[in-house]
């Protein structure tokens, strides 16, 4: 199968470093925006200032705000709104297709991953979910980036990492679809945890240890859900985890910070805070677990937080109180 043509759905800060990294990788590149001044933009002055400021894409990338054939298909829009950006799709463009998922969390109400809306959407699609630590700005830049690339077909999911790999861009094939998504959603729900930690002034001691622990229950969270926890050593599980709960540049960190410093969801949402995925994943997942009586404490207190149910200090003393266990 050819893999020379890529078609990017989502023009926002990941679609737009997503298409710049398949054209560094010697793909020619089609990203799918909605707004007619940012097809202008990118098609004449070559960025897209909106989300990734000066940065100037590469000329292999070219933007409409119509979707045409291509070979693999990225999908680049946020969690909720993956099923709406898929049913607007025509569905030939997807039958039979490697269709690359890249949104990072659980969708409300259903509680599905990204594989499972995009089978329900395009039953006929071939899913692949890429996630690991990389930022946005970093991957348009050309800083070097590691990601995972999972996939069902060992061999086609080898051939579709050669596809997108460039000279900063590095995908290591994996087979543990389920791992790797839920490692990408669940990494935001703690990154909200740990920008709320160091919001709160609560220490670098705290911090870690609120790492480590999650690290155990998003493997609690993979294993019951039918993945491996061994995906969770690799860049999808502690790479992403470690970058996105310790680094200010993360969205999800800086939404938990201001939850730290005492602002509510509806003060830093009004504030014109960017997505953070998080936010709308904590209830799912907290639902998740429920469901599949998943001992999953940190994901309960950031749900609490965000409900407005308990505050920091309340959840902080709750957690601290737990029975003593040994460390598994
Ligand atoms: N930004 C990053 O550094 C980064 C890195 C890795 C993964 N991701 C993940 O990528 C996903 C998207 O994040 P982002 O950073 O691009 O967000 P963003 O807010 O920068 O952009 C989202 C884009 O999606 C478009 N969009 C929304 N609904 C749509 C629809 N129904 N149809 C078509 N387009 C639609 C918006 O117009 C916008 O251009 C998230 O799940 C995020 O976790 C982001
Ligand atoms: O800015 P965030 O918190 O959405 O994180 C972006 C990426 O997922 C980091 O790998």
């Amino acid at each position: 199968m050819s893999l020379d043509s890529v078609l990017v759905i989502g023009g926002g800060a990941w679609g737009t470093a997503l298409a710049q990294a398949a054209a560094m990788a010697g793909r020619t590149v089609r990203l799918v925006v909605r707004d007619a001044s940012q097809v202008d933009e990118i098609n004449t002055s070559h960025t897209n200032q909106r989300y990734l400021g000066e940065q100037i894409l590469h000329q292999a990338v070219s933007a409409s705000m119509q979707a045409t054939p291509a070979d693999i298909i990225i999908l680049a829009v946020p969690a909720q709104s993956s099923r709406a950006a898929l049913g607007a799709l025509n569905p030939a463009l997807l039958a039979h297709r490697p269709v690359v998922l890249s949104a990072k969390g659980l969708e409300t109400g259903t509680l599905d991953r990204q594989s499972e809306i995009l089978l329900d959407m395009a039953p006929d699609a071939i899913p692949y979910v890429l996630s690991g630590p990389s930022f946005a700005a970093d991957v348009a830049a050309g800083r070097p980036t590691a990601v995972t690339l999972a996939g069902d077909d060992a061999d086609q999911t080898s051939a579709l990492a050669a596809a997108l790999a460039g000279p900063s861009f590095r995908p290591y094939a994996s087979d543990d679809r389920i791992g790797v998504e839920i490692a990408g959603a669940l990494k935001n729900v703690y990154a909200l945890a740990c920008g709320a930690v160091d919001g709160a002034g609560l220490g670098a001691s705290a911090r870690s240890a609120l790492i480590a622990r999650a690290y155990a229950e998003m493997a609690r969270m993979v294993k019951a859900m039918g993945g491996s926890a061994t995906t969770l050593t690799g860049l999808a599980g502690l790479g992403d985890l470690t970058l996105t709960c310790t680094s200010v540049q993360s969205r999800n960190y800086q939404f938990g910070m201001a939850l730290g410093r005492g602002q509510t969801v509806a003060q830093i949402i009004a504030s014109g805070a960017k997505l953070a995925e998080g936010v709308a994943t904590t209830p799912v997942a907290d639902a998740l677990a429920k469901s599949l009586d998943v001992d999953a404490p940190l994901i309960a207190a950031m749900h609490a937080v965000l409900s407005g149910d308990a505050n920091i200090a309340t959840v902080v003393a709750g957690l601290m109180a737990r029975p003593l266990k040994r460390e598994d």
